[in-house]
């Protein structure tokens, strides 16, 4: 069977992306419970839906196929001893307390179908919806206590984390964080166990039962020999070591991983909101990086087997990048124009993460005004969404979309 991963670049005309459309999760999220579960606020499921749909309409008109994490986990599971094992494993990571309450869950999700089971695992479960079933557990009766039995993942729609697709392989992440750990199970169901992956040789560059986190917001695909990879609130450098040690050492073509050490913070939690590929040479680069990045690169060492060389480099971005893509002149478009307080602004609503459908062309939130009008001056094609209420979970198109398939270029 063909092998219908294939990305070996961040601007390749895309082919087929990976999204999943908000869902009842999000209608799970209570003011207690934000920081926890990484929001800021709040979204109105409604209209969160209608701009994800959108979003998906303009992947269908540039002839991008959409395929959503939602069927893959459901058609993943559709053999009864898979989909058991499935739930013993979500159930083992989910830090449902007691044995009772695990009795409880398991018997609610035995009274569903496929795909009404996985919506409710990412859902999550209140421990009002059961008190029509049979309860095994005194903690589930006091709901004042905490008022869920099964925590939601309302993380889940930003599909560019859990796991990446990186050439013909797939990275499977350990997640820096308990709640969006339990997102890489999709994963690891999916490329085992459905259809289209199970019976092909998926090369996997990391797994989620290493001990240091990676997440794929961090996880750039420069050319087909070059990759980015931040150093960041969410990715360990041990973690790059040993993807590079992987990956460098393997036939996927790859020969340098450039490790961006960007600042711990919220704001830039992963690389791509700070730092995203546009067209062959330009890039979206938010302006507060640029003093405190230091740049590694990663390339396999002539000193024996599986080692690997890590040198710093001097010199700027620019030059950086000019040297390892082997290209005479690259733009650096910078959020907001440089001005501090457009450039805060519009990186906290995702400005700076981009995502290429093809060359040259991307797709942005239409409410970074400055930052599109600057992109389209220096020749970029833009299409805009507009987003009142994706945008609360911190994401931008880039975090909301995985592609499995690209155009080589
Ligand atoms: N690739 C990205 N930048 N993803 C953004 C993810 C946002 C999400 N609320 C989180 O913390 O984790």
């Amino acid at each position: 069977m063909k092998n219908p991963l294939n990305v070996k670049s961040e601007i390749g005309k895309l082919n087929t992306v990976l999204l999943h459309r908000p869902g009842k999760e999000l209608e799970n999220l209570v003011p207690d419970c934000l920081d926890r579960l990484l929001f800021d606020d709040i979204p109105y499921l409604e209209n969160a839906i209608k701009e994800h749909d959108e979003f998906a309409r303009i992947f269908n008109e540039n002839g991008v196929e959409v395929i959503y994490l939602e069927d893959l986990a459901s058609e993943a599971i559709a053999n009864g001893k898979v989909r058991e094992k499935f739930i013993d494993d979500f159930l083992d990571e989910s830090s449902v307390v007691g044995e009772g309450s695990r009795e409880t869950i398991k018997e609610y999700f035995d009274s569903l179908s496929n795909s009404e089971l996985v919506d409710k695992m990412m859902a999550g479960i209140r421990k009002t919806e059961i008190k029509n079933h049979k309860i095994h557990s005194l903690s589930d009766m006091l709901d004042c206590d905490y008022p869920f039995i099964l925590d939601p993942m309302p993380n889940l729609y930003f599909t560019r984390d859990p796991f990446a697709i990186v050439g013909n392989g797939v990275c499977i992440n350990h997640m820096r964080t308990e709640t969006r750990n339990r997102e890489t199970l999709f994963a690891k169901y999916i490329f085992e166990y459905h259809p289209k992956f199970k019976d092909v040789d998926i090369p996997i560059w990391y797994n989620r039962d290493e001990r240091y986190s990676i997440e794929g917001g961090d996880i750039l695909i420069l050319n087909n020999e070059v990759m980015a990879v931040g150093i960041s609130q969410r990715t360990d450098s041990a973690a790059i070591e040993k993807f590079a040690r992987n990956i460098l050492w393997s036939d996927s073509g790859f020969k340098t991983v450039l490790a961006f050490d960007i600042p711990k913070k919220r704001a830039f939690m992963h690389l791509d909101t700070v730092f995203t590929m546009i067209d062959y040479n330009k890039f979206t680069i938010h302006p507060e990086i640029e003093g405190p990045l230091t740049v590694f690169s990663i390339t396999k060492s002539v000193h024996g087997k599986e080692k690997l060389s890590i040198e710093k480099e001097e010199s700027e971005l620019e030059d950086i990048l000019m040297k390892y893509l082997k290209l005479d002149k690259v733009s650096l478009i910078r959020c907001g124009g440089g001005n501090i307080v457009d450039a805060a602004r519009e990186q906290w609503n995702d400005g700076s993460n981009t995502l290429a459908i093809a060359p040259g062309e991307v797709i942005v939130y239409g409410r970074n005004y400055i930052t599109n009008r600057i992109l389209e001056d220096n020749g970029i094609i833009v299409h805009r969404l507009d987003s009142s209420e994706l945008v609360r979970g911190r994401g931008g198109p880039r975090c909301m979309s995985m592609p499995f398939s690209r155009e080589d270029i």
